[in-house]
């Protein structure tokens, strides 16, 4: 597979190009200060009287309504919530696209399951940060970035695949390496990801690890430090060097106990249903699920997350992390409010 580089660009965005970025939330915010830092004209698309304006004027921007933004952009880049974006793009931007301009997604969600259908002679494509939006901005203040994924829906225009690239590079993709992918396996494999690995996955191995121990007697804090703060060492090494840096760090012991409990853990009957999780996904079961849950207000969602954030780790995590005033701030932590207040 080819990794798109600043050597692969055939054209760059500067302070001709006027992006358009609506929204100011996770991606939203990262995009438009390093287009901007890139050299670009952003124009940041915002209801008016929500926190995102509040935010973006308090921090030196004049966003403007959506509607409003939109026009005359050569480039628009929708960075809403998922469930957001079809009334919002048939309200306020498809009306308002100029013929040729190159409409953006960060996540194929909309396109993919037919949410969203561009006018003709608009070009569709997606750039895909694979990291939360805080890092997107971390890494590329730091002089570095994070790896992207790109793909052409609709190449109306014969420049989209090109100046989706150049979109790509100045939010910081290019330093980190850009893969070209489709809708389809973008949406598909991202939503899999957060859903059986990456979110899920791991908050409820980590939870339910936290519950055996506590049921079998064990401090919670103990607990604590072994299911959840300890996670972070092993994914770090992981993230720098694969299995064989984990195995090469950790005890002769741990890697015994990796090799022969991990797979009862994590077994066949996981997999079967990681696999059932994939299905729904390829079928649009779990986009269907979403979207009605969003129509009725959300319940099962609130409640869910009611569960997470009332569970006993969390009270725990707390203290204890009051206490380890060494612990670097995170990409979640400096630049986003909490989000979970919000919903
Ligand atoms: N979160 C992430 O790290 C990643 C997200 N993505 C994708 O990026 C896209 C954006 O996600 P994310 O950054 O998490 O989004 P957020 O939830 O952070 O978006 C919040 C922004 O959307 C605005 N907004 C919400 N609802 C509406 C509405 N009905 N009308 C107008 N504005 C609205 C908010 O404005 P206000 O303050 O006024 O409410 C705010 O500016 C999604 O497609 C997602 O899948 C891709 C990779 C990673
Ligand atoms: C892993 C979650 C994610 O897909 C992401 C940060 O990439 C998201 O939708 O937020
Ligand atoms: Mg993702
Ligand atoms: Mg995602």
């Amino acid at each position: 597979m080819h990794v798109f580089t600043e050597r692969d660009l055939t054209t760059t965005l500067d302070s001709s190009t006027r992006v358009c970025v609506v929204g100011y939330g996770s991606q939203g915010r990262a995009h438009a200060l390093n287009l901007r830092d890139s050299g670009v004209d952003v124009v940041l698309g915002l209801r008016p009287g929500g926190a995102s304006a509040r935010q973006a004027s308090a921090e030196g921007w004049s966003p403007r309504p959506i509607a409003e933004a939109v026009q005359g952009a050569s480039i628009v880049m929708i960075l809403l919530p998922d469930t957001a974006q079809p009334a919002v793009f048939r309200e306020a931007i498809a009306p308002h696209l100029e013929p040729g301009a190159l409409l953006m997604f960060a996540h194929g969600f909309n396109v993919h399951y037919g949410q969203i259908d561009a006018p003709a002679g608009v070009d569709v494509a997606l750039v895909a940060p694979k990291s939360p939006g805080a890092m997107v901005r971390r890494e590329y203040t730091r002089g570095c970035g994070v790896p992207c994924l790109m793909a052409v829906h609709r190449d109306a225009t014969g420049s989209a695949r090109a100046r989706t690239l150049a979109y790509a590079h100045a939010i910081g993709g290019t330093r980190a390496g850009v893969l070209e992918t489709s809708f389809a396996e973008e949406t598909e494999t991202d939503l899999f990801g957060e859903q059986a690995v990456l979110c899920g996955g791991v908050t409820e191995l980590v939870t339910k690890g936290f519950e055996t121990l506590v049921e079998a007697g064990y401090q919670p804090e103990i607990a604590y430090f072994e299911c959840l703060h300890e996670l972070k060492l092993i994914v770090d090494l992981m993230h720098e060097g694969g299995l064989a840096k984990v195995h090469q760090f950790v005890s002769e012991t741990a890697i015994y106990g990796d090799l022969s409990r991990g797979p009862r853990i994590v077994d066949a009957g996981a997999k079967a249903r990681m696999k059932e999780v994939l299905e729904e996904v390829q079928t649009g079961a779990f986009a269907r699920e979403w979207l009605v849950e969003n129509q009725v207000g959300k319940p099962s969602y609130r409640r869910m997350l009611a569960r997470d954030l009332e569970h006993p780790i969390e009270a725990v995590g707390r203290s204890l992390r009051a206490r380890m005033t060494w612990l670097e701030e995170g990409p979640g932590d400096a630049d986003q409010e909490d989000r979970s207040a919000a919903q």
